[in-house]
């Protein structure tokens, strides 16, 4: 008899996904996706999906030199966030404290990017994976010591 939690047999393949919070004089890069991508106009951090065996580190320095045309530094990682939108794709979003060394970001893929204050984070329409990425990092950047 089938004693497992029956959830996470329907639940499938959960897609690794990384993304870069990018800080540079107290401002946070916030990249807006474009009408034709799925989650239309939410905000999301810049990233994409891991590929199979690739470090989530360098996958991350790859999405963003395709989708920005910027070379990074990948600073330390936080913790990453499980969920599943509501037609079913299930995604691990995991997130990196970063910073540029290299250009000036120019979308190729999203419809905008802006640099705000943390304080003005939560005034954006976030795609819902990222919410508590948010959050944490508001938390997070408000107690963080400066040396
Ligand atoms: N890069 C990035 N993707 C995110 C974030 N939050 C979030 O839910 N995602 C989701 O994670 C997936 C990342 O895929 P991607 O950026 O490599 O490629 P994509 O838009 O073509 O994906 P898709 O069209 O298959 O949804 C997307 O489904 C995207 O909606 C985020 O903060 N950054």
């Amino acid at each position: 008899m089938f004693k497992g939690n029956a959830s996470l047999y329907s639940m499938g393949e959960t897609i690794k996904v990384c993304c870069a919070i990018l800080v540079d004089n107290d401002k946070i890069l916030c990249a807006q996706r474009s009408a034709t991508m799925s989650l239309p106009h939410k905000w999301e951090f810049p990233g994409g999906k891991i590929e199979p065996g690739e470090k989530p580190e360098h996958a991350l320095k790859r999405e963003l030199s395709e989708e920005l045309g910027i070379e990074i530094e990948v600073l330390q990682g936080f913790r990453s966030n499980f969920h599943r939108y509501s037609e079913g794709k299930q995604i691990e979003l995991i997130p990196f404290l970063a910073r540029i060394v290299d250009g000036n970001p120019d979308p190729v893929e999203h419809q905008a990017v802006i640099w705000l204050g943390v304080n003005e984070l939560v005034g954006l329409d976030w795609a819902d994976a990222d919410v508590p990425i948010v959050d944490e990092f508001i938390k997070w950047y408000r107690h963080r010591r400066v040396d």
